[in-house]
């Protein structure tokens, strides 16, 4: 029907994009930086867990029912002050933004609520959303309505369809990445993150991609999660990844869009500036990991296990994470959307 897959779309963002590009020397410098990274521990699947403490251990059907529920609510989680937002205490740690969805569903699931169960949050009212994912500050998590529908609307789907759990979905896939994302956009709505650009069609599925790629992560890329073709994933065009990668200078804005972002303005899903910042970020991974693994062979450095855009996305992510006070001069594109 037309529609461009995840690279092809961000491909043909990239070449008529007007207020976003990516820059070559930036890309080779960002290469160089996770080369690095590539013969550490950072690069690997394995850092999902050993990193991210809130992240389950195990790699069971409870853990992968875990990671459908977190990644069918991953999104949106900026707020209008970005130094003062929704938070969640949890185990002596104090959470925002993606971590406070994490923080608020182990902590349910601690109070004894079945948050990862398709048979409660089939029926979850708004009420008991709002109780489970409570803030410790003023700030609520954004889009709460949204979440409740949205949880709702999969839970129901998941029981009609896959028998109330996510992994009968991943062993439909085959073992197969883009089988399982295919699946998951034709199943489940709120997961079909499609748009157009210059009169294409196209997609960056970025709450499904994320999904596979944790599925595969919580699997330890083992059994029902060993897919053949999980190189396929591309990284997750969200709002965070567009940041870091202007702050590495692998990308550059039009001083026009800068001003606006400064300013703190909103792009609406589906802008051509949002679609150029999502399609161009999306690009620029592409090309960051053909040029790691072009250093990579030159050097004759040894990387065991894969390279892939989902292990450059991750790194990137909890770089920026990590770096958030030294990247505060840099924006981020603010869009309320259900998508990322
Ligand atoms: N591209 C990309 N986007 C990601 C993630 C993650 C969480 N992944 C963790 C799991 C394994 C990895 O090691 C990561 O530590 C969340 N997001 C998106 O970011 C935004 C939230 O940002 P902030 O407001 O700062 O929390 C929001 O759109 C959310 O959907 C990722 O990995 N890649």
């Amino acid at each position: 029907d037309g529609l461009l897959t995840p690279r092809e779309s961000a491909r043909f963002v990239a070449e008529n994009s007007r207020d976003v590009r990516v820059d070559g020397g930036g890309v080779r410098r960002v290469a160089e930086l996770l080369l690095a990274a590539a013969s550490g521990a950072a690069l690997r699947a394995a850092a999902w867990k050993a990193r991210h403490e809130l992240h389950p251990r195990a790699a069971d059907e409870a853990a992968v029912n875990w990671v459908f529920v977190t990644d069918t609510l991953n999104f949106s989680f900026w707020s209008e002050r970005d130094e003062h937002g929704c938070a969640v205490g949890y185990g002596g740690g104090t959470y925002t933004g993606y971590w406070a969805l994490c923080a608020a569903l182990n902590r349910a699931l601690d109070e004894g609520i079945p948050i990862t169960s398709a048979r409660y949050y089939a029926t979850v009212t708004l009420d008991q959303v709002r109780h489970i994912l409570r803030s410790d500050t003023d700030v609520s998590m954004p889009l709460i309505e949204e979440r409740h529908r949205i949880l709702n609307e999969t839970g129901k789907i998941l029981l009609e369809k896959f028998g109330g759990s996510f992994l009968n979905c991943v062993r439909k896939s085959e073992k197969s990445a883009q089988k399982l994302m295919h699946l998951v956009v034709e199943s489940f709505p709120s997961y079909r993150d499609v748009t157009q650009f210059e009169g294409k069609r196209i997609s960056f599925y970025k709450r499904a991609q994320i999904l596979v790629a944790d599925t595969w992560s919580v699997l330890e890329g083992k059994g029902d999660g060993c897919f053949k073709d999980i190189s396929s994933i591309t990284m997750f065009a969200d709002y965070r990844l567009p940041q870091v990668l202007v702050y590495l200078g692998a990308l550059k804005y039009s001083d026009e869009l800068l001003k606006k972002l400064l300013k703190g303005e909103m792009l609406s899903y589906g802008d051509k500036q949002e679609v150029e910042i999502r399609g161009c970020s999306l690009w620029c991974v592409e090309l960051i990991r053909d040029c790691l693994l072009e250093l990579i062979e030159k050097k004759g450095k040894k990387s065991d296990g894969e390279i892939n855009s989902i292990l450059l996305d991750y790194y990137l992510w909890d770089y920026a994470r990590d770096h958030r006070e030294e990247m505060k001069g840099i924006p981020f594109h603010r869009t309320r959307c259900i998508y990322y």
